[in-house]
């Protein structure tokens, strides 16, 4: 999953900026003077290019904050356009609810993408046009391995230290989400990165012949993925493996396409879109939570207490196998973790893994919202970290209470789906909401639970380090600019 496309099209706008600018503003102005559309309030392209170039040459991180800024000069739905793209900023949780789910058809569809992100992309639940393909394969996700049933069955993952928690969460969430997609433990099914030299993105057609062995290079990735991916997607097929999400593949058929099964690219697709979309997003809430548990050992404590008392066998060491885990059947969902179900809701809100949806598109040049028109070809793109900071919803929205979400509290049985109203929207709302927030929240409830009830979770020793540094910085998620550190104490 992409999840800052809008973000990295900047950066690489502005790398070629100097070139194209001329052509830029010819094609701007002339759009702006021959068009009757009123786009959404913005800044004019020529003003905004200088303040871009400077936030990326100092502090590439920055984008986001010029983008925050705009919105408080100009207001909480924005427009920037940049080259031949418009992209459209919402920042208000009103507007999003009237698009995203009053008038959900029209603004689920994606922006197209183009070569050499197609070549990994295109099949992808994730990427793929508002459509029946869509809906046959997002059917199958929802229906099948992250269905109810499913979700509940959650396999195991494995003297005082101090840690890096970052690549262990991330090793742990991939080993677990290998093993949902094949049925069978795969060591080296997740180590395919499928990063993608940045500078293809921007005119394929020109840069796919200056950079030739980079986009080779991709090539060869792509053909590696479907190299390892498809044997284990086929083996899935033998009921010696557990049921898991490669089986359902096989299973699909396309009815609008003369009932056709999936392609071996749309599978190979599909299984890398599985690994990709679910790991770096909860393993950055995980990281995110913990980091809060190590600033506020009230809460770390209170954590504990509840999952000590509802003591379920799961979590509990086996005594017989040394620090062996019992294998853990299912993760309980009883009431009695309200307090835990709150720390989880409260580190989504506070520090959602992705501060943007992924873009939306609509399908016809006619849609509109509060006035505005938003053109075929615009990018629209939705700050869920915005919303789920708003003080018109939140006191103090930038402190870590998890009471907020128990009973009373204003987040008492938010509803992240956003069905009446939107309060925040760490999976985005609608139609094209992530069909994984409940196994996301189970997995974070389950690895919270577990590295609580094991360990006591502390500052690392100064010097250096004594405070925890909770800066943002972009990656593929938006994750601690400094790895959380923490020092870990067995607690028996
Ligand atoms: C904390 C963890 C996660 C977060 C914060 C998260 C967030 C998101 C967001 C914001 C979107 C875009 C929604 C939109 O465009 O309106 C999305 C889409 C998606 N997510 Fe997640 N996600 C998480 C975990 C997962 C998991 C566990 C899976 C399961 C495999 C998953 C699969 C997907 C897929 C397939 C899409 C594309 C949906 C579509 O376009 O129809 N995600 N996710």
């Amino acid at each position: 999953m992409e999840v800052v496309s809008p973000w990295r099209l900047l950066v690489l706008s502005l790398s070629l900026a100097t070139v194209v600018l001329s052509l830029f503003l010819l094609f701007g102005l002339r759009r702006g003077r021959g068009s009757r559309r009123q786009l959404p309030p913005g800044p004019p392209p020529v003003l905004l290019l200088p303040k871009l170039l400077a936030v990326l040459l100092y502090d590439g991180a920055g984008t986001l904050g010029l983008i925050r800024d705009l919105h408080l000069r100009y207001g909480p739905i924005i427009s920037v356009r940049l080259i031949f793209r418009t992209f459209i900023f919402v920042a208000d949780r009103g507007i999003a609810h009237r698009m995203l789910i009053q008038s959900g058809a029209t603004f689920a569809d994606r922006p197209p993408t183009f070569e050499p992100r197609r070549l990994f992309t295109s099949g992808e639940t994730t990427f793929s046009p508002y459509g029946h393909y869509w809906r046959a394969v997002r059917r199958n996700l929802t229906a099948g391995e992250l269905s109810h049933a499913r979700v509940r069955t959650l396999a195991p993952a494995e003297a005082e230290a101090v840690v890096v928690l970052r690549p262990l969460l991330r090793r742990a969430m991939l080993e677990l989400l290998v093993y949902r997609c094949f049925g069978a433990a795969a060591p080296y099914a997740h180590s395919i990165a499928t990063s993608i030299f940045p500078i293809l993105d921007f005119l394929p057609a020109v840069t796919r012949r200056l950079f030739r062995r980079r986009w080779a290079a991709c090539v060869a990735v792509r053909r590696r993925q479907e190299e390892l991916f498809l044997p284990l997607i086929h083996a899935a097929a033998a009921a010696a493996t557990a049921p898991c999400y490669a089986r359902s593949l096989l299973a699909v058929r396309v009815p609008e396409e003369g009932n056709r099964p999936l392609t071996d690219a749309e599978m190979t697709s599909l299984c890398s879109e599985f690994l990709n979309a679910a790991g770096d997003t909860t393993g950055t809430l995980i990281e995110w939570i913990m980091a809060e548990l190590v600033r506020h050992h009230d809460i770390q404590a209170s954590v504990y207490a509840e999952v000590k008392a509802a003591c379920c066998p799961e979590l509990l060491i086996n005594k017989d196998g040394g620090d062996r885990l019992q294998p853990p059947p299912a993760i309980q969902t009883s009431s009695s973790y309200s307090y835990l179900k709150a720390v989880v809701l409260e580190g989504l809100r506070l520090h959602p893994p992705t501060h943007l949806l992924i873009p939306h598109g609509v399908q016809s040049d006619d849609a509109e919202v509060d006035g505005y028109t938003v053109p075929k070809d615009a990018e629209l793109n939705f700050m869920t970290a915005e919303i789920g900071r708003d003080i018109k919803v939140w006191t103090r929205p930038l402190e870590f209470c998890p009471e907020r979400f128990l009973e009373g509290g204003e987040g008492y049985g938010v509803d992240v789906k956003g069905i009446k109203e939107i309060k925040m929207m760490p999976f985005g709302v609608g139609r094209r909401m992530c069909p994984g927030y409940s196994l996301a929240m189970r997995i974070a409830e389950y690895f919270v639970a577990r590295l609580v009830m094991d360990l006591q979770w502390w500052r690392p020793p100064p010097p250096p380090g004594a405070e925890v540094d909770m800066a943002e910085v972009f990656d593929f998620t938006t994750v601690m600019k400094h790895p959380l550190r923490a020092r870990i104490i067995p607690r028996n």
